[in-house]
């Protein structure tokens, strides 16, 4: 059996080779050709599973893909063809909200507030969105929940209309797939007319999907509001409109911009990778499951001991211990720059910060040791591993 794997996909050709032969190719350029003879592919985001890749797919009956977006993929013509697909979905939730509370927190300290005061609204209340939500609720931010489609389907939460997010919210976060068609597309959902509508000091952070958000539009209130016009806007960007090329005159005016890594962790890619792996297992009948927990190595710093309750500054250190956006941020620029808007240098680049991504971790992955009134309940439900000590 031949299986066509994602070259960045990690722990995948371990676990595949014990199925079958394995050939791992970059994802982004995979082609009807490659895919003559196999039986399984195994993919992430930038593969588009189409009319034209499945073109020569003579023996294709499985497509995993280790994401939690799926609209690279044509479902429709896999079912037609008789082909199974699974996706990972929530695999990465942990990574993504970690990535947005690491941007709130350095932008609190770049600009002199407390994530405390602030009302987040997010978009999308879906894995990411509800995961999010937990966090904030860990700490005691209040937010404001938009999702017609769950509230529609009568999910019991508290949910609130875009307007009552943009009056009312200081940070607007979007976790939505993107779609075009339907009652409540996403492509563009942030538009001009959306950014208009802002408060005053507003901050929107965008890890979904590029176009998500009118790229264009948001460039000229950026602008606008660089020349002291228009309302004082922040703006985060861990996914663009034309990935792998990023418009260079949007990045400079971005506080923050990353290559579409926002939920890059470790665990999120060992989760993703096993839950194709155990759908391909259990596809084939075959008797084997693996937890991504297995798979894991230790953090660089494992284990952390709190001196009293923690408070803003600590929480700040510990969870810029785990991830610190500023990381990403600043060698994604120095590779962007480098680069010629639409050159096939500044695709590569976008490509090799990805496939060369550093074992990022989740706050799971580190021990917070504390007396009980320590506050370690709230770090826990952070998502931190806690230890009390008497
Ligand atoms: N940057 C990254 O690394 C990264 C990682 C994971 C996911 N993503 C993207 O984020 C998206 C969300 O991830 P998820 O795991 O939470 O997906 P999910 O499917 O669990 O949740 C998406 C939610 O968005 C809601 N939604 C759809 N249209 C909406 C609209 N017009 N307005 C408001 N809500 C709407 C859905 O009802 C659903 O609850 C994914 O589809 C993917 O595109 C990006
Ligand atoms: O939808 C997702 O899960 C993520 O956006 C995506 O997986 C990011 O990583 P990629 O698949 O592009 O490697």
């Amino acid at each position: 059996m031949k299986i066509l794997i994602d070259e960045n996909m990690p722990y995948a050709e371990a676990l595949f080779s014990d199925l079958g032969e394995v050939i791992s190719k970059p994802g982004r350029t995979m082609t009807a050709e490659d895919l003559v003879d196999v039986d399984a592919l195994m993919i992430r985001s930038v593969t588009k599973v189409n009319e034209a890749l499945l073109a020569k797919a003579n023996k294709l009956k499985f497509v995993g893909t280790a994401t939690a977006g799926q609209d690279h993929v044509n479902d429709a013509l896999l079912a037609d063809r008789g082909i199974f697909f699974t996706a990972a979905p929530g695999c990465n939730k942990v990574g993504v909200a970690e990535y947005v509370l690491s941007s709130l927190m350095v932008l609190g300290q770049q600009q002199g507030f407390s994530l405390f005061d602030k009302t987040v609204g997010i978009i999308g209340a879906g894995n990411v969105g509800s995961y999010l939500a937990k966090c904030l609720d860990a700490l005691g931010v209040r937010y404001l929940l938009n999702d017609p489609l769950k509230a529609e389907q009568g999910d019991p939460r508290s949910f609130h209309s875009i307007e009552e997010l943009q009056a009312q919210c200081d940070v607007i976060t979007t976790h939505t797939p993107i779609t075009r068609e339907g009652r409540y597309p996403t492509h563009h959902l942030v538009d001009e007319a959306f950014l208009a509508a802002l408060k005053p000091g507003a901050i929107l952070i965008n890890a979904a999907r590029g176009p998500v958000v009118d790229n264009q539009a948001l460039k000229r209130a950026l602008q606008a509001s660089q020349i002291g016009e228009g309302k004082h806007l922040t703006a985060v960007l861990d996914v663009f409109e034309h990935e792998p090329q990023v418009d260079l005159d949007l990045l400079p005016l971005l506080a923050f911009a990353t290559p579409h890594v926002a939920g890059y962790g470790l665990e999120g890619k060992a989760r993703g990778t096993t839950m194709v792996y155990n759908s391909f297992c259990e596809f084939l009948g075959v008797d084997k499951q693996v937890e991504a927990a297995s798979l894991l190595p230790t953090a660089p710093v494992p284990y952390v001991t709190l001196s009293g309750k923690w408070d803003e500054p600590t929480l700040f250190s510990l969870t810029q211990l785990v991830y610190d956006v500023r990381r990403d941020d600043g060698l994604f620029r120095r590779e962007m720059c480098a680069t010629q808007a639409g050159s096939p240098e500044m695709a590569s680049a976008f490509d090799r910060m990805r496939k060369n991504y550093w074992d990022r971790r989740e706050y799971s992955a580190i021990t917070v040791a504390g007396e009980p009134h320590f506050g370690l309940e709230s770090l826990a439900d952070l998502g931190f591993t806690v230890e009390e000590r008497p």
